[in-house]
């Protein structure tokens, strides 16, 4: 195994200093390798952890395929991420998990988590076979029907009972059906001028709510997916108050973008939870910093181009984001790296209970880190992206920092910013 010394590197943000990775491991003090990198105004963080990825495999290979999306990953930053079960079929047994999560190994590129539904079918009517994906080499712990809402108080009651056994999660993507039926963005100003059917953000909240006293009800621990409105952050800040165990994630962009991009009638801009106010914006970032929103997730959802460029109501919600995650939470707070590290790796890897990820790159921890040079710009140009999917809201936007080099276990699988294989 080739062994790598990062010269000059700053970890987090410190003074420059030599890191070792040896045997896959970061390895105490300086010394010989095999290979040095000149890492002078680099910084390196330990590698980025996405609990929200939709890989697209099984089921629409044309968008996403695990190995693809690992890829994207890897050139994002990443060393793990957790593939939603909204595949076709969904991951709501043993087998397509398994699948998933052996497509993963085969990759190589990040550690592929899958998410198990918590209805069969995402249909919302019957609980899946939890336990049976819990026991599987697959080994899941978060389940979600991401993409829709558990809707049904008593299904959603009976779901975080059923996990509490083992710590297991229920991410909830929180959408009360019935506010949201044929909406086509964010419920507000923008939405009357442009005359299309509003998402208002009560069908958030009210879910959320909801949610957080069921979780306190029967002690189980929950995870909102996606929020993306200040009423939210209301809800889950009293929430955590109490004690509640909920945990919270944000998008990037939803950190960034705003409900008047609607305006452009480009779908894509269109994402579900819908793109809100200024006002929503500024309490997400607020509450990210403050901690009651845990972690940035991306929700890297690729769609083909037929579901993206065509009409606005028929196009499929939905933005990748694995490659553009880092320089736009680096747009958004700044180079707060210890901040950045809690937040897009160290509490996810805690949330999911993911070990040998987020660490403090000390001696002795497993070499999953990224190396990320701050000073550089670019320019997002959705061909150069490694997805099969090209559903960027960046194109042609400048952000800060290249993720230059991500190594898994001491295996690089970025190196001068390009994917090693
Ligand atoms: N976010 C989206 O707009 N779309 C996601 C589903 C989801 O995360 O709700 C997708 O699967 O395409
Ligand atoms: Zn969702």
């Amino acid at each position: 195994m080739t062994s790598y010394l990062l010269k000059g590197v700053s970890v987090l943000g410190g003074s420059p200093t030599d890191l070792l990775i040896k045997d896959g491991v970061i390895a105490s003090g300086g010394g010989k390798a095999d290979e040095t990198i000149d890492a002078t105004g680099l910084v390196a963080l330990p590698g980025l952890v996405d609990l929200h990825t939709h890989l697209r495999e099984p089921g629409r290979e044309d968008a996403e395929t695990v190995e693809t999306g690992s890829r994207a990953a890897a050139l994002g930053g990443y060393t793990a991420v957790f593939a939603m079960a909204n595949t076709s079929p969904v991951a709501d047994t043993a087998g397509v998990v398994e699948q998933v999560w052996r497509l993963g190994r085969e990759a190589g590129l990040v550690d592929v988590q899958p998410i198990g539904a918590v209805t069969v079918g995402l249909a919302g009517k019957q609980m899946a076979e939890l336990g049976a994906m819990a026991t599987s080499a697959a080994n899941v712990r978060i389940f979600s029907d991401d993409g829709h809402c558990v809707a049904d108080p008593r299904l959603m009651r009976r779901a975080l009972e059923y996990v509490k056994a083992f710590d297991g999660i229920i991410a909830q993507h929180a959408e009360e059906p019935r506010l949201t039926e044929g909406a086509q963005m964010h419920e507000g100003e923008v939405s009357t001028r442009l005359g299309l059917t509003g998402w208002p953000a009560v069908a958030e909240e009210a879910i959320i709510a909801r949610d957080v006293l069921l979780a306190e009800h029967v002690g189980s621990r929950l995870h909102v997916c996606h929020v993306s409105t200040a009423g939210s952050v209301e809800v889950l800040r009293q929430a955590k108050a109490r004690g509640v165990r909920v945990t919270a994630e944000v998008t990037p962009h939803h950190l960034l973008l705003t409900d008047e991009l609607a305006a452009s009638y480009d779908p894509v801009y269109k994402v579900n939870p819908p793109l809100r106010t200024g006002k929503d914006v500024e309490a997400l970032r607020q509450a990210l910093i403050e901690g009651v929103i845990d972690i940035v997730a991306t929700d890297h959802a690729p769609h083909a181009v037929e579901d993206k460029e065509c009409e606005w109501a028929y196009a499929r919600p939905g933005m990748v984001g694995l490659e553009t995650a880092l320089p736009v939470v680096l747009s958004v707070l700044g180079e707060q790296w210890e901040l950045i590290a809690e937040r897009m790796s160290r509490a996810p890897a805690r949330i999911a209970g993911l070990t040998g990820h987020g660490t403090d790159l000390s001696p002795g921890s497993p070499a999953n880190l990224t190396l990320v040079d701050p000073a550089a710009r670019r320019v997002v140009d959705p061909a150069e992206l490694a997805s099969r999917s090209r559903n960027t809201p960046y194109a042609g936007t400048t952000l800060p920092g290249r993720i230059v080099a991500t190594f898994l276990r001491g295996e690089p699988t970025v190196l001068d910013g390009k994917a090693v294989k």
